[in-house]
């Protein structure tokens, strides 16, 4: 469904997109990840067809989406800033989403005003910035769109708003294949919703794949052998991103199929021995400390 093809984006001198490549199935929701200035809002810009790549291929549906009003209109990007028109109303927004999407759905507008129970009223300027996030949300699930980018999108809602949110985005994957791409830094929060993940660092994608695959290919050890000592060869053995003692306990963080991990440390017969499954912050983490993001001491 969106195909990007050896994408680069440069800002004068500065190359902030560098030769990206990426796929996203149609009804999926995947999470863009990234050390600050890696260039995400770049890429959702440029997919979202604000910006315009210095070379490489943006598709959506096999058409282009740069100054492609049809694919536009099946898109809509929503900015970690908001963007509302002083001294419009609620009420006000919607007629002017209204007008511009064809897909705009009454009946959904309506029915997300009691997800949303705030006053059509009422000045968008004059709510809360958590309020003013719901408002975005409620114009934008009213349009029905087919692709959803989200730039930080549950900053400053609160904990229950936050859940709907996902709630109703989850709900809109499942019964219309609605395409969600997300980035955020908060990784807790797009952990339970998140089926594909990417890594961005200088403007590289790092790694990308399906959540569960990569949950599965690492894992946090903790091991101890008699007399507190490691066996010579046994961390040569494996792929370790990241290791620390304490006292006698060794902690590592290793790459690797669950079975297979447990075997080869089980060959060296240690008296203490966890596997653990990691959080999708643990990998983000030790995977960016694998490309010399600093990391230390962070062992959790
Ligand atoms: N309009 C612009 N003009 C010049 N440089 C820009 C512009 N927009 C972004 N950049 C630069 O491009 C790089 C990538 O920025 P971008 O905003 O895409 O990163 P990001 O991954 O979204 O960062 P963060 O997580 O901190 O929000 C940064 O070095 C930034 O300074």
């Amino acid at each position: 469904m969106i195909n990007i093809k050896n994408i680069r984006k440069s800002f004068e001198d500065m190359e902030a997109v560098k030769n990206v490549s990426l796929h996203i199935n149609k009804g999926s929701i995947y999470g863009l990840l990234g050390s600050n200035g890696a260039g995400k809002t770049t890429l959702l810009k440029i997919l979202a067809g604000i910006y315009r790549q210095d070379s490489g291929e943006v598709q959506i549906d096999n058409q282009s989406v740069f100054e492609n009003v049809q694919i536009k209109q099946k898109i809509i990007f929503l900015p970690d800033t908001l963007f509302f028109f002083s001294q419009y109303t609620i009420k006000q927004m919607a007629d002017y989403y209204r007008s511009l999407f064809p897909s705009w759905n009454e009946e959904r507008y309506q029915r997300l005003g009691e997800v949303f129970p705030i006053d059509q009223n009422k000045k968008v300027h004059r709510l809360s910035k958590g309020m003013q996030r719901q408002v975005a949300f409620w114009l934008t699930l009213s349009t029905m769109p087919e692709v959803l980018i989200l730039d930080e999108p549950l900053d400053g809602l609160d904990a229950v708003m936050r859940q709907k949110v996902k709630n109703l985005l989850v709900q809109d994957v499942a019964e219309r294949e609605m395409t969600v791409l997300i980035s955020s830094h908060n990784l807790r929060e797009v952990e339970d919703i998140c089926d594909h993940v990417g890594i961005l660092h200088h403007g590289e994608i790092m790694i990308e794949r399906d959540l569960d695959d990569l949950k599965s290919d690492i894992h946090k050890i903790q091991v101890a052998f008699k007399a507190g000592e490691t066996p010579a060869g046994f961390l040569q053995d494996l792929d370790v991103l990241y290791q620390e003692s304490r006292g006698s306990v060794l902690l590592c963080i290793v790459r690797g199929k669950e079975e297979d991990v447990k075997d080869k440390v089980q060959s060296f017969h240690p008296v203490l021995f966890d596997i653990l499954p990691l959080t999708l912050e643990e990998i983000f983490i030790y995977e960016m400390g694998d490309v010399g993001y600093a990391i230390e001491s962070i062992m959790v």
